[in-house]
């Protein structure tokens, strides 16, 4: 673990006050860790335009005018900028179809200028979303949403993972959290979220119990857990008093407002470390999309390299 992977301390947190009888958990920087991912990718980027001549270039397709899903791709293409990747943007109104929008995912999979797509989540209720990520070519799954993704993740074998669950497992390994044997409760299980974190940690020798809002007694089975996966997407919904003494808490909740899932006042107390809201979870999830944009830009060069080499 390097300097920048230290926990905070309460007291270095900017803004929140604390007092000499705080027992506090230290706090897991994914803001710094990402920094570090994603200036990995853009050198990466940048190595790889020189020798090809082509920029690694991300897709983003956002359907519908909810404010926090064109935030959230905002600041995907403003990232993928910065770290020299470049980016299309597709925007269709919120009454496309399955068929219209799957229409528009396979064209993006077959243009040869595009390396990675990203499909927001989520779309509007009349659409096949399943359907619609299943559009995605396999290879340019950046965002790991696809089945052949799940599966890979599944049986522990290479390929794209999901952003947010591969940015946690990230963090828990720059923290140096012990992963084989662990306990880990994963709190929510969508698709993108609580389902892939677990099957993530349970690649890594963690012991998972999945939880969700159907599970009688949470409290008391998050209070047996080492790792504690908060994705369930309720405002502060995982109170202190559910966790066991020095447990390790990720918050992976972006409610309104940059409110996670964690009571993080009262979680602080009994964790020995914490992601953050902001600061933690979200920012890997951003880094971990740039990475893989930058690897299947790569990968699909080898590909047209092997090919053509192939012929001749
Ligand atoms: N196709 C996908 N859709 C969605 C995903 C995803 O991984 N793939 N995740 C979430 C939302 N999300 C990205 O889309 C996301 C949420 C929050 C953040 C983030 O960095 N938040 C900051 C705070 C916001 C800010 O700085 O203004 C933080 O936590 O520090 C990134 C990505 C749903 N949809």
């Amino acid at each position: 673990m390097t300097n920048a992977h230290m926990p905070l301390t309460s007291e270095e947190v900017a803004g929140r006050p604390s007092s000499p009888s705080d027992v506090t958990a230290g706090l897991m920087r994914g803001t710094e860790l990402a920094a570090e991912v994603v200036a990995k990718a853009a050198d990466r980027a940048q190595a790889f335009q020189q020798r090809t001549g082509v920029q690694p270039c991300l897709a983003t397709v956002l359907v519908g005018d909810d404010p926090a899903s064109a935030t959230y791709v905002k600041m995907k293409q403003n990232r993928s900028k910065k770290a020299g990747i470049g980016s299309v943007s597709v925007v269709l109104p919120a009454e496309t179809t399955t068929d219209e929008l799957v229409a528009q995912l396979e064209k993006l999979s077959d243009d040869p200028a595009v390396h990675g797509i990203l499909l927001q989540h989520p779309v509007p209720g009349h659409i096949d979303e399943r359907a619609a990520f299943e559009a995605i070519d396999p290879g340019k799954d950046v965002d790991g949403v696809t089945m052949h993704a799940f599966a890979a993740m599944a049986f522990d074998e290479p390929g794209f993972r999901s952003c947010t669950p591969g940015g946690i497992i990230r963090l828990l390994e720059a923290y140096d959290v012990p992963l084989a044997g662990a306990h880990a409760v994963v709190i929510g299980r969508s698709p993108i979220l609580g389902k892939p974190v677990g099957m993530l940690l349970l690649a890594s020798n963690a012991t998972v119990t999945y939880t969700h809002s159907k599970t009688r007694d949470l409290a008391d089975i998050v209070r047996t857990a080492d790792i504690v996966v908060a994705a369930v997407g309720r405002a502060n919904f995982v109170k202190g008093s559910w966790l066991k003494p020095g447990a390790v808490v990720i918050d992976a909740g972006y409610n309104e407002g940059n409110v996670g899932d964690v009571d993080f006042e009262e979680a602080r107390q009994v964790a020995s470390l914490i992601t953050p809201v902001p600061g933690g979870v979200g920012p890997m999830t951003i880094a971990l999309l740039l990475e893989q944009t930058v690897d299947a830009a790569e990968r699909q060069n080898e590909t047209v390299q092997q090919a053509e080499a192939d012929l001749t």
